[in-house]
């Protein structure tokens, strides 16, 4: 191209000179000058790598002086361009000379980079494109964020985070047994949530023992990474704003400070939150007369949340009227009077005899006809006999009945498969010393009242050190202590965890072990910090020079991880069978091996031995999760502590009390069994969804699109890869990398794995999945940036004549940011492939067949090859345009039609639901139509932006 004065040429290999004139030709050489760095180039004439800047009709372009003009029509004098068309500040019709452009124009779009020889490598118009793809993919799946968490794929927990985790405000209590992965739901209900923007601010609130826990967990398994609020952080976010909650997305706090500190739970509540998450729920203490702080303080939040997830294995701890009141915390419309929920209950059986009898393969018997009577007015009558579709109607009858959408429990009986839990009783002699303390003690006579004198009867060392103050000579002579140094010597290769009640007692008993056999252990307990706790559990969680016990007091009982073991030894037992749960359940969870063995050493004619007894003949609390533990310690709990205050003497009563505990315990368990137990197990368990959400969720695991796209985009963007064998690769960041920071890579790297099953067996690696950090930021890098935007290759194809063009035009249908439409309609790429005239062969040439065909071209060539085709490229810019309208229209109403189908039928089925279920929230219905109507206006409002182009020319060389 002939070069003359004022032309404006952009320099290929510095563009951020900005835009440069031609001030000097002579024969070999041009000399440039680009005004907005002042800085002159000269270049060698026959192969300067500069490129023509030239627009076309249609641009927007910018003056010296800052106006716009859109450029209607161009014309040449002697090598110079002037630009005709509309001012757009001001209508006026004029023209701009080249040598008058704005110095500083970005060319960003990318057909201004495309003519301004600003080309992209081949590789990453490829891998803007898959960018694009796996976005709009992702961002439609409805398992997004389900599986993304470094987590086995369990069923159970599967179905319940999923059905919670897709919900609007989703307020539920997960009440799985001990041990069954309530936090790991929870978890997955949060990342959905949180990817799919239904909740940007969330809130967890856990007892102090398990804070650490929690932050780890969200973080190695989640990515999600909480900010812990205690007293400190407070005072330092404080400078950064007047409440300290606003200062982060997502936070962690003890409930045992917000319940302290007046000041902190006010400023708490200001703050606005999405999702609130209570952990350990069954501490949230409710009377009428007087409920705790600890409830007070979580009603008040939940009043103000719209999610609210409740977390207790042992929702009846604390009583069933404090049951009832966590489930008014989640509904207080619906959960308004005591009575009336008792009464409901009531109901529950025949309900589960309706939905046992729809399970029955083969034609209904008449008993299964009966059962169904009550409830068959709702059901189609044809399809009843119709065993495929019985299902279906299971699922629309526990749908509109019971507490199935608000309450969910898994139970080891349903899941199967766990390992058996296998106990010792180990009676040892009553020392003389407890006998006389204990005589002493019953002279004395006692003020307190019945619960407290059974209290002090079950810890015997107590009452000794009443009388001989406070030390520990009583190691010297309990039995139990030489049970334990004998006990833990003969399993100096065991892991043991010893619970007991108080944090004197385990201190006292680490000592011993240690200074009287050296045995390595360690201790847990309420006087510990919470950073002294933790590293006590990972000593204890060590294999090798760990600790070989670890001598819990009552905190430790809750939450904690400790399946790595298989040893318990309860040193004492807890008044209250839910509290015993909570210990077994230290060691009976997910990730335990092997069998559990329960070892419970106890003093022979004291109040434990009868507690022991009681436990275990009465209620059989040891080897299974016991149901109907409390209710049956609430009706039998006047008699046992008058038998535990009297030291568990009355051997009679006791026995009289074990047959009656034990007849109570059939009784009620049966009731359960048949009642509410039954509907909440098939409600909880998935069975009835006759979906297999984990076989789903491993074909996408398996399938291997996300490993080569992970490792194509790290490629590009320079971050260095070291595959470390077995599955793993090192990530670093590396001084070639496109950008300063690759999204989620540490400065000092990452392991990470495409594979569960290794990223499970090992602490270091991270798994990767479509929604980690890693992938989702490096797909928002490559889209929010010009990388891959423009390209051009040459087709080697003797099948086409030599110089065939075609173009490549990939446009993106954008709709307002909003993420409750990107499930209908996110950010859609329509891809173009024209001939020279305009035909558009996309449909008939896929990306990969084509992409596959091309061979890159060096950018000196491919800009000269552009220059050459400018007016036909434009020409088929303009061509594409409304081809691409027409296909967003059509990706518009497709989104509309899924929108209002499934939106429609989420509310269809909460419009019925209302009338026979009041567990239906009006606020649920009303967001539902309101959300429609949003989401239709926010359709119409889809634009169409151009977002890449790809040159190709025929060569048979
Ligand atoms: N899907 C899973 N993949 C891997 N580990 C899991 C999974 N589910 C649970 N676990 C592990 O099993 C243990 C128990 O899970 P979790 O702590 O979530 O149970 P929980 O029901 O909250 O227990 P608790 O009733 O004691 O509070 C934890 O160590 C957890 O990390």
């Amino acid at each position: 191209m002939p070069f003359s004065l004022g032309q404006r040429w952009i320099s290929d290999t510095e563009t951020d000179l900005g835009l440069g004139a031609i001030v000097a030709i002579d024969v070999r050489m041009v000399t440039m000058l680009f005004p907005a760095c002042g800085e002159n180039r000269m270049y060698a004439i026959s192969d300067a790598p500069i490129t023509r800047v030239m627009f076309n009709p249609g641009d927007v372009i910018s003056s010296h002086e800052e106006w716009e003009l859109e450029v209607v029509s161009v014309t040449e004098d002697n090598g110079l361009l002037t630009y005709h068309g509309t001012r757009l500040d001001n209508g006026e019709e004029t023209s701009l000379r080249e040598t008058f452009l704005n110095h500083f124009i970005k060319l960003n779009k990318p057909q201004e980079r495309l003519f301004a020889g600003q080309i992209d490598k081949i590789g990453r118009f490829n891998l803007r494109y898959q960018a694009l793809m796996h976005q709009f993919n992702r961002r439609r799946s409805p398992l997004r964020g389900l599986a993304s968490g470094k987590v086995s794929l369990i069923p159970h927990q599967l179905h319940i985070a999923k059905e919670v985790g897709s919900r609007y405000a989703p307020r539920v209590l997960l009440a799985d047994e001990v041990g069954l992965g309530k936090t790991i739901e929870a978890g997955m209900i949060i990342q959905q949530q949180w990817l799919s923007g239904r909740a940007s601010r969330i809130l967890i609130l856990v007892p102090d023992a398990l804070i650490h826990q929690w932050l780890i967990e969200m973080m190695r398994r989640f990515n999600l990474h909480f900010a812990l609020f205690d007293e400190e952080r407070c005072v330092e976010a404080f400078a950064d704003a007047a409440n300290p909650f606003d200062t982060e997305q997502l936070v962690l706090c003890s409930l045992d400070f917000i319940t302290k500190k007046r000041k902190r739970f006010e400023q708490l509540h200001e703050s606005d939150w999405n999702l609130l998450v209570v952990d350990e729920a069954h501490h949230l203490l409710w009377d009428a007369e007087q409920p705790s702080r600890a409830y007070e303080v979580v009603e008040a939040l939940a009043q103000d949340t719209a999610g609210v997830l409740l977390l207790t294995a042992t929702p009846d701890q604390q009583g069933h009227e404090s049951h009832f009141a966590r489930l008014r915390l989640l509904d207080p419309e619906r959960f308004y009077d005591y009575d009336a929920f008792l009464a409901e209950e009531e109901e529950y059986q025949p309900l589960a005899a309706a939905a046992e009898a729809l399970l029955t393969e083969g034609p209904l018997d008449a008993t299964a006809l009966a059962n169904l009577a009550p409830f068959i007015d709702e059901l189609d009558q044809d399809v009843l006999q119709d065993a495929s579709q019985r299902k279906a109607l299971l699922a629309k009858l526990l749908d509109r009945h019971g507490t199935g959408r608000l309450l969910f429990r898994n139970t080891r009986q349903a899941i199967k498969g766990f390992p058996a839990r296998l106990l010792h009783l180990h009676p040892l002699p009553l020392p003389t010393q407890y006998k006389t303390a204990i005589k002493v003690a019953n002279m004395m006579g006692s003020q307190q009242d019945i619960t407290q004198q059974a209290l002090q009867a079950l810890y015997p060392e107590e009452i000794y050190r009443q009388f001989e103050g406070d030390n520990n000579a009583w190691t010297l002579f309990d039995s139990r202590v030489d049970w334990l140094l004998e006990f833990t010597k003969a399993r100096r290769n065991h892991k043991v965890l010893v619970i007991t009640a108080k944090a004197g007692v385990a201190l006292a008993l680490e000592e011993v072990l240690r200074t009287k056999e050296g045995i390595r252990g360690t201790v847990f307990h309420e006087g510990m910090s919470l950073l002294e706790r933790d590293k006590a559990a990972a000593y204890f969680a060590q294999q090798e020079g760990g600790a070989q016990v670890m001598i819990c007091s009552e905190i430790g009982s809750e939450g904690r991880n400790f399946q790595f073991a298989h040893q318990l030894v309860l040193f004492d037992l807890p008044l209250n069978p839910d509290l015993l749960e909570q210990r077994i359940g230290r060691l009976d969870r997910i990730g335990q091996e092997h069998d559990i063995d329960i070892h419970v050493p106890y003093l022979e004619g004291t109040a434990q031995a009868a507690l022991t007894h009681w436990y275990d003949q009465g209620m059989d609390a040891f080897s299974k999760p016991n149901a109907v533990g409390q209710p049956v310690f609430q009706q039998t709990s006047a008699t046992l502590l008058a038998l535990l205050a009297e030291h568990g003497q009355d051997q009679a009563g006791l026995a009289q009390l074990i047959e009656q505990t034990r007849a109570l315990t059939l009784e009620l368990e049966s009731q359960m069994e048949l009642g509410r137990d039954r509907l909440l197990e098939l409600n909880s368990s998935g069975v009835i969804m006759d979906r297999d959400l984990a076989g789903e969720l491993n074909a996408v695991d398996e399938d291997p699109t996300l490993a080569i796209f992970a490792i194509k985009l790290f490629d590009e963007v320079g971050v260095h890869q070291d595959d470390k064998g077995e599955n793993a690769i090192v990530l670093h960041p590396s001084e070639h990398m496109l950008v300063s920071h690759f999204p989620g890579l540490p400065e000092d790297g990452a392991s990470i794995t495409f594979d569960r099953n290794t990223a499970l067996s090992r602490d270091d690696l991270q798994l990767l999945s479509w929604d980690h950090p890693m992938i989702r930021g490096g797909i928002d890098l490559v889209l929010g940036s010009e990388i891959g935007t423009t390209s051009v290759a040459i087709l080697k194809n003797n099948a086409l004549p030599v110089g065939t063009q075609f173009l490549e035009v990939i446009f993106v249908a954008e709709s307002a940011q909003n993420s409750q439409l990107y499930r209908f309609l996110p950010p859609a790429p329509i891809r173009l492939l024209l001939d020279k005239k305009g035909n558009d062969l996309a449909e008939k040439v896929t990306f990969e067949s084509f992409d596959r065909q091309l061979s890159p071209v060096n950018r000196h060539l491919a800009s000269k090859l552009v220059s050459a085709s400018q007016t036909i490229i434009h020409h088929l810019l303009q061509q594409a345009e409304p081809v691409a309208q027409l296909q967003m229209q059509t990706l518009v109403e497709q989104a509309r039609e899924r929108m209002h189908d499934s939106l429609g039928q989420e509310l269809a089925r909460l419009q019925q639901l209302a009338k026979v279920n009041p567990n239906v929230r009006e606020s649920e219905i009303i967001h539902m139509q309101s959300l429609m109507e949003e989401l239709d206006s926010l359709l119409n409002n889809t634009r169409l932006k151009l977002d890449a182009i790809r040159y190709i020319i025929v060569s048979h060389q």
